[in-house]
């Protein structure tokens, strides 16, 4: 609307101009020139003012991406690697076929919703604010069942609307477990290899999918790499997929089991997130310390990650609900 303003303020100069102007043919080719000036400066202010879908706003920061994942995401290694070689790879392609879909899967409070925001980041200047990242979240934006074929047609528009206004939007559904599946389908052919749909390309969008469907079966192989005294490290894709393939292909209460996206492939990579042990929460609450401008103090942390459930309840090795609750926790601790 401002620019539009803008825009606008900058013609009216121009047309006055030319009216007031048009017995004298130097002079008006003069502020024609000027008015257009003033135009095209309007738009840049309004650009620079306010986020536009340009290289200002939305520029990938590949270092910063690798960063952020080595230095703010606790315990992830495998996760981290996936990450960073699918956005990196995805975002350096000048002419992509088909739109980057991740799905994140494993236990609460891993940080699937953190690493969401960590890639947001490091392509939007505003970050998770930006105008062009959408979240959606099953439970609170789909919640009724009778109200399935309204959400469709609202989502395709949604989706329609925004990678027109802008191609490189980016969408994360949470929930993606407790999404219906016909609210799946319907998003399906904005993933597919279509060159566009209806005059619009969605090859330059971002879909990510979050849900905890796979947690158990991820937990349990990081469980055997325990017991046999693994280092966890050690870890790698290979170890994960077959606990991922196994709750999410033949698991028919996650969801995409009923869709056609695994059927199509379309989706880019499958992420594993492990679950966190006490020190990484140890790390999650240094951190938190830090971000809430506190000096960071060991006691107070390790108190309060004492204090946290661990399961499965003979070993107590990992923490019930990862590093989720522990920004309220420590103000109890401090
Ligand atoms: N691996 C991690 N490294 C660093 N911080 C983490 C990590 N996991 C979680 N956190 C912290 O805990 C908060 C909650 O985690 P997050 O929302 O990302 O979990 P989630 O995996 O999405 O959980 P859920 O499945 O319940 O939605 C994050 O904002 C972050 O501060």
């Amino acid at each position: 609307m401002r620019a539009t303003y803008t825009i606008l303020f900058g013609y009216y100069v121009l047309i006055s101009s030319v009216l007031v102007n048009a017995f004298e043919p130097i002079s008006t080719t003069f502020v024609v020139g000027a008015g257009v000036g003033l135009a095209a400066v309007g738009q840049k202010m309004y650009n620079y003012l306010y986020e536009s879908c340009d290289s200002k706003w939305v520029a990938f920061n590949s270092t910063g991406l690798e960063v952020a994942l080595d230095r703010k995401l606790f315990g992830q290694h495998v996760a981290s690697r996936v990450i960073q070689k699918a956005v990196t790879g995805f975002m350096n392609n000048k002419n992509p076929k088909k739109p980057l879909v991740l799905s994140l899967h494993g236990w609460t409070g891993t940080g699937k919703n953190f690493v969401s925001q960590l890639i947001a980041e490091n392509i939007y200047k505003e970050g998770m604010t930006s105008s062009f990242v959408h979240q959606f979240v099953s439970t609170a934006h789909f919640p009724h069942l009778s109200q399935i074929e309204n959400y469709k047609s609202q989502l395709q528009q949604w989706i329609k609307g925004n990678v027109t206004n802008c191609p490189r939007s980016m969408f994360i559904f949470d929930e993606m477990d407790k999404m219906h599946p016909g609210l799946i389908d319907c998003i399906k052919p904005y993933l597919d290899y279509y060159e566009n749909l209806d005059g619009v390309s969605y090859r330059q969008a971002i879909f990510i999918f979050l849900s905890n469907a796979g947690g158990e079966h991820i937990t349990q192989v990081a469980l055997d790499f325990w017991k046999a005294g693994r280092d966890r490290e050690e870890m790698k894709l290979q170890h994960l997929e077959p606990a991922l393939s196994l709750s999410v292909f033949n698991n028919k209460q996650s969801g995409l089991w009923h869709t056609s996206l695994i059927d199509k492939n379309l989706v880019d990579f499958f992420v594993p997130f492990l679950p966190l042990e006490y020190r990484h929460v140890m790390l999650c609450g240094m951190a938190e310390m830090a971000a809430k401008g506190l000096e960071p103090d060991q006691d107070v942390v390790d108190q309060m990650a004492r204090d946290l459930v661990y399961f499965p309840k003979s070993e107590k090795i990992f923490s019930g609900k990862g590093c989720k609750t522990i920004g309220g926790k420590l103000d109890y601790y401090t």
